[in-house]
């Protein structure tokens, strides 16, 4: 009934021919070599809205347009949910936490885990981000001493994942996960590079067979939640005792606040422990794959990358000349061209790159851009029955010329100095940016992630140049569960990011 209702409905709508009854378009996205490839393919032909067919022959509503993503995150709260089969993979993951949750019981974890990412909280954050950033540096340092030049081609995605792995472990849990010290605690070695060395299809049918990826979610949930538990018990006891009241590492954080709430709204055991499962899924890799993106496009802008530098080392003069050690958070986000480059990166690389949300009522999502039906007609506006899935292009918001202009698929972070010059639109928690999506139920660590890496950032910076390989590897957006680089001529290797790094004399 949902199938035919949604038909009826979205009948009118343009969109590619299917390739197949069965599957719909469902192997051809999922086969297409390159993110974003398709997006830009059906953007062209169709704007911001179009038709896409799934598994037998249901419909799918497919979205980029600012008023429909406006709508869908931001004004409709939670009637637009995540679908069960993402919320299954999800659980498989991280267990029933946040990014589980859905409508109140989320409202409620979200309350309770507000105060951990919060502006005072962060800025407390920042030396524990210095501390790997400069042990990454040091690594670095001494790998190119090594070289006759000062200069190796290095895969930087290891050490990405490897640094923000310590940051996590610090600032998360308090703990010291070594990752860059080649010491990984034996419980985060079983966690790590999880999504990217594993390419998840999980869907209801598939849930009880034990496939490569399923097996390695489920032991990998195991060792973590244990370990939650006896974090979580470990500060529970040291709350009790009074002892925990300056830990500032987030679950310590955590563990306050829910002890001051009201008792039927605090989080149960199992919402408790699933938070460091979530916070290692959202908080690590997430991160370190947007610093390779960051270090392809600066290594492909050397001029830019200049400019960061020099803007950089300005303002370290200015910080000595007033007697202090380091950047202060204010002193971070005073460096404008710097910034300028995380935006355009965060645009250009959104490593979620889209989202399905499901209708939970008959409803009406009205569009910026109105789209040409089938009998040639214009609508401003696409009924849909409830259960209609719609599928959220984050890739294809943040590169709409309507938005960004006709340069949108180019690095230009000058256009974040030229503000006016930006399309008027406002989605997304910041910068008119998808990356973290929007709403209630939008990342809640992006401020958390744009200071870690701008920290990290500012500390390679300052030491070494990069640029692209003699080699010129072409490097690929892969779809591993998150957009991985892969190298064209060597797909077998993995996930890779190869930047020749020269130590600055
Ligand atoms: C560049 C880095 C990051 C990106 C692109 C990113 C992106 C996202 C996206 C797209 C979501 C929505 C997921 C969904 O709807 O299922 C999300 C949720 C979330 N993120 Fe991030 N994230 C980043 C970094 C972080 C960091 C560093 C943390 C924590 C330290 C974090 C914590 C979370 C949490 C807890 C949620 C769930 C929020 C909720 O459901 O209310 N993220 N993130």
């Amino acid at each position: 009934i949902r199938r035919y209702r949604a038909g009826r409905y979205l009948r009118k709508i343009r969109g590619p021919p299917s390739p197949s009854r069965l599957m719909g378009h469902t192997e051809l996205r999922r086969g297409q070599f390159e993110v974003g490839a398709l997006d830009k393919q059906y953007m062209q032909e169709y704007g911001t809205a179009w038709r896409l067919k799934t598994c037998l022959s249901e419909d799918v509503l497919e979205l980029c347009d600012p008023k429909a993503l406006q709508y869908i995150y931001q004004k409709s709260g939670y009637n637009f949910a995540k679908p069960a089969t993402s919320r299954q993979l999800i659980r498989e993951v991280t267990g029933s936490g946040i990014l589980y949750a859905m409508g109140q019981d989320h409202a409620r974890i979200r309350k309770i885990m507000n105060p951990a990412f919060a502006s005072t909280q962060i800025r407390s954050f920042v030396p524990l981000f210095r501390n790997s950033a400069q042990k990454l540096g040091q690594k670095w340092k001494d790998l190119l001493q090594t070289s006759p030049d000062a200069s190796q081609r290095i895969n930087v995605m290891p050490w990405m994942s490897r640094c923000t792995l310590d940051i996590i472990g610090e600032v998360g849990f308090d703990v010291q996960c070594g990752a860059l010290d080649d010491a990984l605690n034996p419980v985060l070695q079983a966690y790590k590079g999880m999504f990217t060395d594993t390419i998840p299809v999980p869907t209801e049918f598939v849930k009880y067979i034990p496939t490569k990826e399923h097996i390695r979610f489920r032991r990998t949930l195991n060792i973590i939640n244990n370990f939650a538990r006896e974090l979580i018990a470990q500060r529970t006891a040291a709350a009790l005792a009074g002892k925990n009241e300056n830990k500032k590492d987030i679950l310590s954080i955590l563990v306050r606040a829910n002890a001051s709430e009201d008792p039927k709204s605090r989080l149960s055991d199992e919402e408790m422990i699933s938070q460091v499962a979530t916070f290692l899924l959202a908080g690590h890799e997430t991160t370190a794959l947007t610093m390779n993106w960051m270090l392809y496009e600066i290594s492909r802008h050397p001029e830019y990358q200049a400019k960061m530098r020099d803007e950089v080392k300005a303002l370290r003069a200015r910080v000595a000349a007033r007697g202090d050690s380091d950047f202060s958070l204010s002193d971070l986000e005073s460096m404008t061209h710097v910034q300028a480059a995380m935006k355009e990166v965060l645009r250009l690389h959104p490593i979620v790159y889209a989202q399905s949300r499901e209708a939970t009522r008959d409803d009406v999502i009205p569009l910026a851009t109105p789209a040409k039906t089938t009998t040639g007609e214009l609508v401003d506006e696409i009924p849909i029955p409830k259960g209609t899935t719609c599928s959220i292009s984050i890739w294809g918001y943040n590169r709409l010329p309507q938005i960004w202009g006709a340069d949108a698929d180019e690095f230009n972070p000058g256009r974040w100095t030229e503000q006016d010059k930006l399309g008027q639109s406002y989605v997304g928690v910041t910068s008119n940016l998808m990356t973290f999506v929007a709403g209630a139920q939008s990342c809640i660590g992006w401020r958390f992630s744009m200071i870690e890496m701008q920290v990290i950032l500012v500390e390679l910076l300052e030491q070494f140049e990069f640029a692209v390989p003699e080699d010129k590897p072409e490097i690929y957006r892969f779809a591993a569960g998150l957009v991985a680089p892969f190298v064209k001529s060597d797909m077998r290797a993995g996930p890779q990011m190869p930047i020749q790094v020269s130590l600055i004399q």
